[in-house]
């Protein structure tokens, strides 16, 4: 995977080699993922598509450094995951707001969390902020935003540690439509100025493909990848909205769809 964003120039950003997970609980053994690698160089945009169940938000969760593997060894940038590592950030489909802390309190939060809460990166946020439209929301509280807004909200939180991996686990799938293809522009406009590596997990086929550099089609219980799509460069270099008009795009789709039901 090294044609799209991230260029062969470009370190790995993150490299699994022949990862496995098994959940372990009193009664049951689940197997999760069954050995898997791949590499994903800095600056690219990958997806994670399948069936429900067959390891996603696993694969995920290993990258995060939440979970070890059972075996295999997963790399950031060389170095082997033990733990959380501060270059990821992590959005999920739940926007995790603190309904007590105002907007601007929730967007330093993780800041917060790696003592990295200075004058300096509170400007920052809060630029961001403004940057994706919420400027005037500094002092409200989360209850009364609009879903949209609170998942932007949820988004500037998660870029404002400048992380260099992005991880997304559906974080667009619980806004309607509209929201959706916006928060999908944002998320690319700011992608387009800052580097960044991203693995978005999502059910939404169109959103890999008008999103991504690859697209990884997982199957299988436990998990595996079935198959690697390469998008072609004319839909990578268009935005999301402008993407799903383009003459390509919907042959692949269908290919895609046939893909996840073989
Ligand atoms: N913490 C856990 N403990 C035990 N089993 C788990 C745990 N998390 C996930 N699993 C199991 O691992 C398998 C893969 O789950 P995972 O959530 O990674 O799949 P997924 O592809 O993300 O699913 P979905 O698309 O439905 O969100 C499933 O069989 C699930 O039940």
């Amino acid at each position: 995977m090294s044609e799209g964003g991230g260029t062969v120039s470009e370190p790995i950003a993150i490299e699994a080699k022949r990862i496995t997970k098994t959940y372990l609980s009193i009664q049951d053994e689940i197997h999760a993922v069954n050995p898997i690698t791949f590499q994903i160089r800095h600056g690219e945009f990958v997806s994670l598509v399948g069936s429900s169940g067959c390891g996603k938000s696993t694969i995920l969760s290993l990258v995060a450094g939440l979970i070890p593997p059972t075996s295999g060894t997963l790399r950031i940038f060389g170095e082997k995951v033990l733990a959380p590592s501060n270059r990821l950030g992590y959005m999920l489909q739940q926007d995790c707001l603190l309904d007590w802390r105002t907007v601007e309190d929730n967007i330093t939060l993780g800041l917060e969390f790696r003592r990295q809460k200075s004058e300096r990166t509170k400007s920052r946020a809060r630029a961001l902020l403004q940057e994706l439209g919420l400027g005037h929301t500094l002092k409200l509280l989360p209850s009364q935003l609009s879903g949209g807004m609170r998942q932007r909200v949820a988004l500037v939180r998660t870029l404002a540690v400048q992380p260099d991996i992005l991880l997304l686990d559906e974080p667009f799938s619980a806004v309607d439509y509209q929201n959706k293809i916006y928060l999908e522009e944002l998320l690319m406009n700011v992608l387009s100025k800052r580097k960044m590596t991203v693995l978005l997990v999502t059910h939404d086929l169109e959103e890999a493909l008008a999103l991504s550099d690859t697209i990884l089609v997982m199957g299988g219980q436990p998990g595996t990848i079935r198959h690697t799509l390469k998008v072609p460069k004319e839909l990578q270099s268009a935005a999301p909205l402008e993407s799903r008009s383009k003459s390509s795009f919907r042959p692949l789709l269908n290919d895609l769809w046939k893909e996840m039901e073989r």
